[in-house]
């Protein structure tokens, strides 16, 4: 489902974030990525996402090479990738809906499709009586469920989480994860990036760990 082949990635500031990396991860798989500050965590997601491409090496997805995908394929390849942030990026002047329903208008879909798909998203994260409130008018804990059903709406095979609970308390994060392991159960291929090993040793699943670019 993933797999890196001795990738690199180096900045054009010649920094090199990650040195000759290879691992998979099985469809249907769940997994934590850990490391140290500047360990390339957030690198490795952005080249899952194509938000950056690889200096050097492939990564694999879906059993298509990125290495060889041309630009134009790049906003379709992104509707299989579900992204969640720390800081959620939900846009504040618009209602919880419109932000869930934001990649679902992007990728043209009819209105009725869109209610119907938002709707399905907000329930599965426990926000559906929340529909008409405005972000700042949530806790953080719902905030960052409203991320996680906007990155699902799409309903990608492979969700993405880059620190999704480091603004959380302890209990909102055994949530969050709670979340993540339902989509996982339905089969979605699930990889989280966090430095809450207190969180992550509570749950049996596979850790990746990178040290200084490299798989520690
Ligand atoms: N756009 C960029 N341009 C130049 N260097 C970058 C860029 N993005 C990241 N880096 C560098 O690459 C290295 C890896 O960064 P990355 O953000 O992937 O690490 P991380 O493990 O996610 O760190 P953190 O846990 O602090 O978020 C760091 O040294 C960082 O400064």
């Amino acid at each position: 489902m993933i797999r890196f082949s001795e990738v690199y990635k180096r900045y054009t500031n010649q920094h090199e974030a990650l040195s000759g990396l290879s691992f998979e991860l099985d469809k249907g798989e769940m997994a934590f990525l850990t490391g140290h500050s500047g360990a390339g965590k957030s690198t490795l997601l952005k080249l899952i996402a194509l938000i950056e491409r690889s200096s050097h090496g492939q990564v694999w997805v879906n059993n298509q090479n990125l290495t060889r995908l041309p630009k134009w394929k790049v906003p379709y390849y992104r509707r299989k990738i579900g992204l969640v942030f720390q800081d959620h990026n939900l846009l504040h002047d618009r209602t919880v809906f419109d932000n869930v329903a934001l990649p679902l208008i992007i990728a043209g879909e009819n209105h009725r499709e869109i209610g119907r798909r938002v709707r399905a998203a907000l329930d599965k994260v426990g926000l559906l009586g929340k529909e008409r409130s405005l972000p700042i008018a949530l806790s953080g804990g719902e905030q960052q469920r409203v991320g996680i059903a906007r990155a699902v709406v799409n309903r990608p095979p492979v969700l993405l989480a880059d620190e999704p609970t480091g603004n959380l308390d302890p209990e909102l994060s055994r949530e969050i994860m709670r979340l993540f392991e339902q989509f996982n159960q339905v089969g979605v291929t699930v990889f989280v990036a966090t430095h809450d090993q207190d969180l992550i040793n509570r749950m049996p699943y596979r850790q990746i760990t990178l040290q200084q670019g490299r798989l520690a």
